[in-house]
């Protein structure tokens, strides 16, 4: 299988209790390799259009919140089934449910700060890594 990329967002939860290394030692375990990787903090505007797709449900409001609330680390992953792999290796997005050894069931303190994204889909991929990297950013 060709090599596939996926977008990844490190989020405010887990940068505040110094995780980045520690999620991104579980990403490199799983052979997944970090090409583009950069902390930010996030603006509103930034957050309201990656999180869009939820702008009808309840929590957006609170989700934004959250994602500018301190520096996030945005990321481009690549692997083969970069974006299903990424998906396992974090785990269900309430960690209630999330496996051993996930991303989220290791870190996540609960729905809403959930340590990780991860893109969903090859379009949406595309779509996510295009709002935070130029192309020359991303280095496989
Ligand atoms: N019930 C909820 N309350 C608060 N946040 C939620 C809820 N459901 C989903 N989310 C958040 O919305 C996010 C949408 O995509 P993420 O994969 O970044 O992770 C999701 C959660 O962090």
């Amino acid at each position: 299988m060709a090599l596939e990329r996926t977008f990844s967002i490190i989020k405010p939860d887990a940068t505040e209790r110094n995780l980045t290394g520690a999620v991104n030692a579980v990403i490199e375990a799983a052979g997944l390799r970090i090409v583009a990787q950069k902390r930010i903090r996030m603006t509103r505007q930034q957050a309201e259009t990656f999180y869009a797709v939820h702008k009808e449900r309840p929590f957006f409001g609170e989700l934004v919140d959250f994602m500018i609330s301190a520096p996030v680390v945005v990321q481009v992953l690549e692997g083969e089934n970069a974006i299903a792999k990424y998906r396992e290796v974090m785990g269900a997005t309430n960690p209630a449910n999330a496996a051993e050894g996930t991303i989220r069931k290791q870190f996540a303190k609960s729905v809403g700060e959930n340590s990780v994204h991860g893109s969903d889909a090859a379009e949406t991929a595309a779509v996510e890594i295009a709002q935070f990297f130029s192309g020359n950013e991303i280095v496989g």
